[in-house]
């Protein structure tokens, strides 16, 4: 169902997640990349002389000599979408105007997250929430132009095994999660190496109650009138999560323990298949970043591991390892997801091919 081509834009185009926005973008089957917006700092100058560029692939020299703008309407209102990687102390008031000027836009940041009309979407999980973004668009009096938020990093990472084991076994009552989250995450330059290297660092602010929530959100469903979420209401799932920094560059793992509800438990050989056979609809409606495999299941005792395993299928799907029963939960297993990628960039623009498929742009 598209309607041809779409014009993009990029808002943080320079910095951690706006780069892997760029990579994601500039040769894209149907989004083609028109604008890039970052600071004041950046503003009237080339992509190339402003990014302090840190992938290991080049800036396309499709992009080298855009120019960077300031993220004012008046730059982006002939995108059909936007993707906001922008910090979270600058984006809510730039992500609404936009909204405003008719513009799909797509966000990484936490503003929106908890807003009763903006769908927090996990693609791997719940773009069904698409269906609130009508009442979302009748609140404010428009007829185009919303917000989808995606999911924090390690949110993303745990959601997408608890939604797969909902889906095969029912409802889950307790989740208890730990992660080991990549500096990354903190954006760039990100923590000074004094702190980080030969250390942990046991606490990243507001992350474990983003976790908790969140979850709530995305695994809920959507009101009988698709004009509310239900946060989970029905079901008795209570989530934990205690967070960590580690001296890893990309790759959020997650040491998980889940209850499920039901008085018949599965084995942990059940729960490992009913993960591989896990789909999603970015996988049904054919959204050209959609991994082949949601959940790739390790059976080695010692996966998965961020440097190995983070960039498999491009860091589009999640793994998980361990799986194994416990004295404590039902169930044990390691997740691990590309925080910067299907945890930040490839959520917002599976978010927005899906949304482009099944018509809301
Ligand atoms: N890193 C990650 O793993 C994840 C990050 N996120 C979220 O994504 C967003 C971006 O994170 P990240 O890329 O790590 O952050 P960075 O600090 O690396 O980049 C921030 C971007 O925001 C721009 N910016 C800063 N101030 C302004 C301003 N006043 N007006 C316009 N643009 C401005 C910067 O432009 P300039 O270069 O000109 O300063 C830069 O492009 C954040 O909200 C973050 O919480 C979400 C999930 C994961
Ligand atoms: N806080 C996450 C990254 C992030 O920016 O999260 P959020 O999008 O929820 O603000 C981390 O440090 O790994």
């Amino acid at each position: 169902m598209l309607k041809g081509e779409y014009k993009v834009g990029v808002l943080g185009a320079t910095g951690t997640v706006g780069q892997r926005f760029i990579l994601h973008l500039h040769n894209h089957p149907f989004f083609k990349l028109v604008a890039l917006g970052a600071s004041s700092r950046s503003a009237g100058k080339a992509y190339r002389d402003v990014t302090k560029w840190k992938q290991v692939k080049q800036i396309p020299e499709s992009v080298q000599r855009m120019q960077v703008e300031e993220c004012t309407v008046e730059h982006f209102q002939q995108c059909d979408i936007v993707f906001s990687g922008l910090d979270h102390d600058v984006a809510g008031p730039i992500e609404d105007a936009l909204r405003n000027a008719h513009v799909a836009v797509f966000s990484n940041a936490k503003n929106y997250r908890r807003d009763p009309l903006v769908p927090l979407v996990v693609p791997l999980i719940n773009t069904s929430h698409y269906s609130v973004l009508p009442a979302q668009q009748k609140s404010l009096g428009l007829t185009k132009g919303y917000i989808v938020a995606n999911a924090n990093c390690s949110t993303t990472a745990l959601v997408v095994p608890l939604a797969a084991l909902e889906k095969a076994f029912g409802p889950l009552e307790q989740v208890q999660a730990t992660t080991l989250q990549a500096i990354s995450g903190s954006g760039y330059p990100g923590l000074p190496s004094l702190d980080i290297l030969d250390n942990v660092v046991p606490y990243i602010g507001s992350e474990e109650d983003k976790m908790e929530w969140e979850t709530y959100k995305i695994l809920g469903g959507v009101s009988a009138q698709n004009d509310a979420f239900d946060y989970h209401a029905q079901s008795p799932l209570t989530v934990s999560a205690t967070c960590n920094r580690v001296p890893v560059i990309d790759g959020h793992t997650v040491c998980a323990g889940v209850k499920f509800a039901s008085k018949v438990k599965p084995s942990p050989q059940q729960v490992m298949e009913a993960l591989s056979a896990y789909t999603c609809d970015a996988q049904h409606v054919g959204a050209p970043s959609a991994p082949q495999q949601v959940i790739t299941v390790h059976q080695e005792q010692d996966r998965p591991q961020p440097r190995l395993d983070r960039d498999h299928q491009n860091g589009a799907g999640v793994n998980v390892g361990r799986v194994r029963g416990d004295a404590l939960f039902d169930i044990k297993f390691v997740v691990l997801a590309n925080n910067v990628q299907i945890g930040a960039a490839t959520s917002s623009v599976m978010n927005a091919e899906v949304a482009a498929l099944q018509g809301y742009v």
